[in-house]
């Protein structure tokens, strides 16, 4: 089904962004300053670009995995069941970990993922979410560390889409609908 016509209103600019990586990273180098080699996990697809930006401003030893998680599908609507598309290539038991994900905002697909991954026993398990909607939280999920703490509006850019979309943006910014009638 095509969406309507919508227009796109910038809420945090580029260079905000790469601030708050550069001040998160001073963070996560600390935390994990005495780990050998820190497991960095991206949920797939919305942190491509976060995690890109984040591990380069980590000065660690990393390794860079992916896993893939789905709630969304094309809509705007979270349909509280998370699905795994695609799992982690390496093993993380005994291993610390640090999963990245661009968004938390019903809370189901950290939720989910954690108790996934929680399952394998890693030794620490930490999670950054660059942003925030606690306003829309339905189950209790607080990420380690966060970006930016951000209102109710449906956001996009920065490696998040509407409908696979503006995924490529540089900047954060809301959707806003145009009525045509
Ligand atoms: O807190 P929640 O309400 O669960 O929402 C957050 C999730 O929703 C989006 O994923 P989506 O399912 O759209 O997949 P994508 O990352 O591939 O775009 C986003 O990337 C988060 O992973
Ligand atoms: N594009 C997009 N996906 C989401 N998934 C959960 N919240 C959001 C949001 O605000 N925008």
């Amino acid at each position: 089904m095509p969406h309507p016509n919508y227009a796109i209103d910038e809420m945090i600019s580029a260079k905000s962004i790469a601030a708050r990586i550069e001040e998160l990273a001073r963070e996560i180098r600390t935390e994990f300053a005495d780990t050998d080699k820190l497991v960095v996990v991206g949920l797939l697809r919305g942190s491509f670009v976060f995690i890109a930006d984040l591990v380069r401003e980590l000065d660690l030893a990393v390794e860079v995995d992916f896993l893939e998680a789905s709630s969304y599908g094309d809509g705007m609507e979270s349909t509280r069941e998370v699905r795994i598309l695609k799992d982690l290539r390496g093993q993380i038991e005994g291993r610390d970990v640090l999963i990245v994900e661009d968004i938390v905002d019903t809370g189901h697909t950290l939720a989910h993922v954690t108790k996934f991954l929680g399952s394998r026993k890693p030794a620490r398990m930490k999670t950054i979410a660059l942003l925030d909607k606690p306003a829309r939280r339905e189950v209790d999920f607080k990420a380690s560390y966060i970006g930016f703490e951000i209102p109710d509006e449906f956001v996009v850019g920065y490696g998040i889409d509407f409908a696979q979309r503006n995924r490529n943006l540089p900047f954060i910014g809301k959707v806003r609908f145009i009525d045509e009638s």
